[in-house]
Order: structure tokens, then sequence, then C-alpha cells
């Protein structure tokens, strides 16, 4: 079957005797931006690197509407790159850097395209500066608009935003998600922070262990993660193991809502987000290990009946004391299989 865009299938990526990448399928459809997240050293990078050309794979494909392109050089493709440190030239001006891509153009049709392309990253004018001139956020807008100059029919990003400050990556973040909106651009962006990839990504590919473990639509991987391994990324933890009880799932501490689509009688998990248990004197009486004042407020780590540290919030503070009662609240976990 032809389809438009990236269609990947099988695609391995070894290392000596590591296999980072093992046997992946992923489609991307022409206009979609897809976020590829994972943890540290779970392939990611690899993975980007197959399907731009750079890192020759022992097995599987790569196609663009159709046609195999797994044994074409990187530069024949028609892929455009954007990595972390930007890898701008540092001897040429901002418009030499934008434009580089555009050799062979008339003079004049360069020259609008690069002022075209320096305001989307909103750099009206920046022509003529010296890339050392450059604040790091400046610096990977030039190269986000050096990539996007000639239009590549997929962009792939590598943890583009990994190396600026939390303030600056999350204007960037926004910034970027309008910019590939704007230009229609079909992309897969690597990044292992989730926050980005659910708020560029139209799907989100999770990648765990050089394997594919869901690919779905943010709010529907937040909603329901494939298992345990997702919820952890996503932050939950620790987990107890429940009993599907029609639509509630009762553990030692209570039970929660499980709204979503679960195998009757199979096992479950509850994960417990950070906002999932709270300090309360009809709770469960539990040995309480450490108690601390973050984020203006109380937290208190308890021991779990099975021997696990939970977290748990203590909204009107708390007192010193050995045990504390503990209640469990349904808002804040999520139901995966066992
Ligand atoms: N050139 C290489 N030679 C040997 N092993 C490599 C090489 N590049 C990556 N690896 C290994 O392959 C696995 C996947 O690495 P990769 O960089 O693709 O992961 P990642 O998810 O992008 O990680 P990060 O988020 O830390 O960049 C890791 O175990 C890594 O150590």
């Amino acid at each position: 079957m032809v389809t438009d865009g990236l269609t990947v299938r099988g695609l391995t990526v070894r290392y000596g005797g590591t296999t980072a990448v093992a046997g992946v399928d992923l489609d991307v459809q022409a206009g979609e931006v897809v976020a590829l997240l994972g943890p540290s050293g779970s392939g990611k990078s690899s993975l980007l690197r197959a399907i731009a050309g750079l890192e020759p794979p022992p097995g599987g494909t790569v196609r663009w509407n159709g046609t195999d392109v797994t044994d074409l050089p990187v530069h024949r493709r028609g892929f455009g790159l954007l990595f972390q440190d930007g890898q701008l030239f540092p001897h040429r001006s901002v418009a030499g850097n934008v434009g580089y891509g555009l050799t062979g153009r008339p003079r004049d049709e360069r020259a609008s395209r690069v002022a075209e392309l320096l305001g989307l990253v909103g750099l009206e004018g920046y022509e003529r500066r010296a890339i050392t001139s450059l604040s790091g956020g400046q610096a990977q807008r030039v190269a986000l608009a050096r990539s996007l100059a000639p239009a590549p029919r997929l962009l792939l990003l590598d943890e583009p935003l990994s190396a600026l400050d939390r303030g600056l990556r999350e204007r960037l973040t926004g910034d970027l998600c309008r910019i590939l909106r704007a230009t229609g651009t079909t992309a897969l962006y690597v990044t292992h922070d989730h926050d980005e990839a659910f708020t560029v990504a139209d799907r989100v590919a999770v990648l765990i262990d050089g394997r594919l473990v869901q690919v779905e639509r943010p709010a529907q991987i937040w909603r329901a993660p494939a298992g345990r391994e997702v919820a952890a990324f996503l932050g939950y933890g620790p987990f107890l193991p429940a009993e599907l009880d029609g639509a509630s799932a009762r553990t030692v501490l209570g039970e929660v809502p499980a709204d979503r689509a679960l195998a009757p009688g199979s096992g479950v998990l509850v994960g417990l987000g950070p906002e999932a248990l709270r300090v309360a004197r009809e709770g469960m009486m539990l040995p309480v290990v450490a108690t601390r004042f973050v984020r203006g407020r109380t937290e208190v780590d308890v021991c779990l009946p099975d021997g696990q540290v939970a977290t748990a919030v203590a909204p009107g503070g708390c007192e010193p004391a050995e045990r504390v009662g503990i209640r469990l609240q349904g808002a804040g976990t999520v139901v995966v299989p066992a």
C-alpha cells in the first residue's frame, strides 16, 4: 500500500553487539508532527539517524510516499535535519547560514526566502548579524530557519531545544509548534521531555529499550498509558497491585476509577501521581519515613504495606509523628495493565 509521507518498517540499528533499535514500524503522514519520546538511551537518536541516512541499518526499510530511500545517501533523501547544538557555520552571517541550502537559486529569490524565514522565527532584519553575536535561543531559531529554508519534505529534529534553559525552552516549544503548523511541515521530533512532546506533536511515539511501545495522540497516552513503563516515564509511581471491580480498581489503600477499557479479570496496577496520596485523619495509618517542605507545602514519605515508599501531600502541614493517616485520591492516579 502506498501512503503519503514516511513509512518505516522493521528498522533496526546495532552498534557491535548492542541493539539500539529493534525492528521499529512507524508512519508519519504528510503534514503530521510526530514526537519520538523516550528515556535516555532508549534509541531515539539512533532511530532518527537511521531514517536520515546517517546510520546504515542492518535491517528494515525507510520509504517516502512509497518509494524506498533506505539506500539513498543523506543529501538525496530530501529530509532536513536540526540538532541540539544547531551546528551553525560560525564564519558565515545569519543570512549565509539560513541561505545555505538555497545555493543555485537566483540571488533575489534567495534573499527574499531568507527574509521570509527570519520573519517566521521572529528574527526580522538579522541577516547581517554574526553567528557569534547571537544568544543560545536566537542561534537555535537561525538553525530552525536554515533547516526549513529548502522546504524539506520531512524535518527530523533531535532534541532541538534541550541545550536551552527551562524558561526559554518552554517559550520556544510553543513557537516551534506554531512554525511547524504554519509551514505545513511534516516532522519527526525527538525529545526526552514529555511536556515538549505533548505540546508539539499530533501523535507521540514512545520508545523504550529500542522498541515502540505506544503510538497515539497525546491526550490518549496521558489517559491510558500502554503499561507500567510508559506510566513510569510520565512520572507515575510507585505502582499498587489492584483488582478490577466494574469501573473501579481496588487497591490496599482504597478504590480509584478505572475509566478505560481493560479486560475484566485481568490484573492491573494503579500508578500514583504526585497528587495521588494525601495526609488525612480518616486515612490508613502508615509509618512516616521522611518529611520535607517543598514548593510551599509539606510532603511526607510513607512506607506502604508492601514496603514501597510513596510521597503524600499534607495540605495543612504535618506535625512530626511516627504514623499518619493516608488517603488515596482517584484523580491523581492512572490504571495500567499489569
Ligand atoms: N555510536 C555508538 N556506538 C555504540 N553505541 C552507541 C552509539 N550510539 C548510541 N549507542 C548506544 O545505543 C543506545 C541508544 O542510544 P541513543 O543515543 O540512540 O538513545 P537516545 O534515546 O537518543 O538517548 P539520549 O536521550 O540520551 O540521547 C544506547 O545504549 C547507546 O549507548
